[in-house]
């Protein structure tokens, strides 16, 4: 959708900004561009509307070559979001909003209308916050009117320059993940500009990592933390780079330990004898459909009545899918040596510590040889 071809941008004082860019992303792709101040990331961007244009080199979007389309035409099928959100002062957040549409010359009702369900798509009720002038919202609440005005006219594009950057990390992280929610339902091919890791890691399906003028590495949050291309992405990604990872590593059946199963009718003797034989000090208490009732240990077996009696509820469990980070959390938050993982209400598993661990390496093993995590063994990891 948006293709790099060896794009260069020197600056007439002879600083070259950007130097032989060559990528491509994908229609309905999210992109971060992410490095350290002065690296060319707001450069890049602005080549993609013309407002900055290149020094040599040809970038198409939709298959077209963006120096023989009028700047005008183009932008208009590139929606522009940046910092300094730059809402007219004087005009309504609806009117704000619905700025492009009439732009572009769509009759006032239908740009009015379009304008009040992009508000709702972000998060403001056009009710209360259309009539509205820009200087009666919060930070958070204008830069979510700068995203909806981006939209407003549909562009399949959009372009992001530090989005969210002008907000406090609370509303920060709540931009972002209204903002994927809302990516979800558009689709739209976008260019996010950030220079904090996090951000670009969080939002983007792909992150590029500038060095200086130049893109180090191009890959999934995954294979970037997991395997940085160069020194110098590894020391901007951070020494944290594994934890970061824990968020962007999603749990698999594959990851899961099988503890011993019992049910809620079977007798607390026959419960703990089981437990013995297995060497167990706890089974997790499924019921006839396998759906999850709780766990018991092996010391509550030794009053006898029926497992249910002695059942303890499980709060310690997460859903399949979900990133290791957050069954870390859970494993603290309840101080537990580990969580129960369920599809919906069936139970699949447990994920301990030592599996956690293990998830994590397979899963940079696997994004390095471009294989799933399920395909890399066991015992490739299992001395590291
Ligand atoms: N008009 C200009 N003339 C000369 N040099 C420029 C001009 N605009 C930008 N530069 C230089 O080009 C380089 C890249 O700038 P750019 O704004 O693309 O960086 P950036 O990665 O977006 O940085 P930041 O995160 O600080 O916004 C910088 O060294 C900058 O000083």
């Amino acid at each position: 959708m948006i293709r790099f071809e060896d794009v260069t941008k020197r600056y007439p004082d002879g600083t070259t900004a950007v130097g032989g860019l060559s990528f491509e992303v994908s229609e309905g792709e999210l992109v971060t561009l992410v490095g350290p101040s002065g690296c060319g990331k707001t450069t890049t961007m602005m080549m993609v509307n013309r407002l900055i244009e290149p020094t040599s080199g040809r970038i198409l979007v939709g298959g077209e070559d963006i120096a023989a389309v009028d700047p005008v035409r183009l932008r208009r099928r590139i929606g522009y979001v940046i910092q300094q959100v730059g809402l007219f002062p004087h005009r309504t957040v609806l009117d704000n909003t619905a700025t492009v549409p009439a732009l572009v010359g769509w009759k006032k009702a239908k740009a009015r209308a379009r304008a009040a369900e992009l508000l709702e798509l972000v998060g403001l009720d056009p009710a209360t916050y259309g009539p509205r002038y820009p200087d009666q919202l919060s930070g958070g609440q204008r830069q979510r009117v700068g995203v909806a005005r981006a939209l407003a006219a549909d562009p399949p594009v959009l372009l992001m320059d530090e989005p969210f950057g002008a907000v406090d990390p609370v509303v920060r992280a709540q931009l972002q993940d209204e903002f994927l929610r809302m990516q979800a339902a558009v689709r739209k091919t976008v260019l996010l500009v950030t220079h904090d890791i996090e951000e670009a890691v969080r939002l983007g399906d792909r992150i590029a990592v500038y060095g200086q003028g130049r893109i180090e590495q191009f890959d999934t949050p995954g294979a970037v933390l997991g395997s940085p291309a160069t020194p110098r992405v590894a020391s901007f990604v951070g020494a944290d780079r594994g934890l970061k990872r824990l968020s962007v590593t999603e749990i698999e059946p594959g990851d899961l330990e099988q503890p011993p199963v019992v049910r809620p009718d079977d007798p607390a003797g026959r419960a703990a004898a089981e437990l013995r034989a297995r060497g167990a000090r706890w089974a997790v208490v499924l019921d006839d459909r396998g759906e999850l009732h709780g766990w018991v240990g092996a010391e509550d077996l030794q009053g006898g009545g029926s497992v249910g009696d002695q059942a303890h509820r499980m709060s310690a469990w997460v859903p399949v899918g979900a990133p290791l980070k957050q069954a870390f959390g859970v494993m603290l938050q309840h101080d537990a040596g580990w969580v129960a993982v369920l599809d919906g209400a069936r139970f699949l598993g447990v994920l301990t510590p030592a599996k956690l661990h293990e998830a994590l390496r397979r899963s940079v093993d696997a994004e390095a040889r471009g294989v799933a995590r399920a395909e890399v063994p066991f015992d490739s990891v299992a001395d590291a």
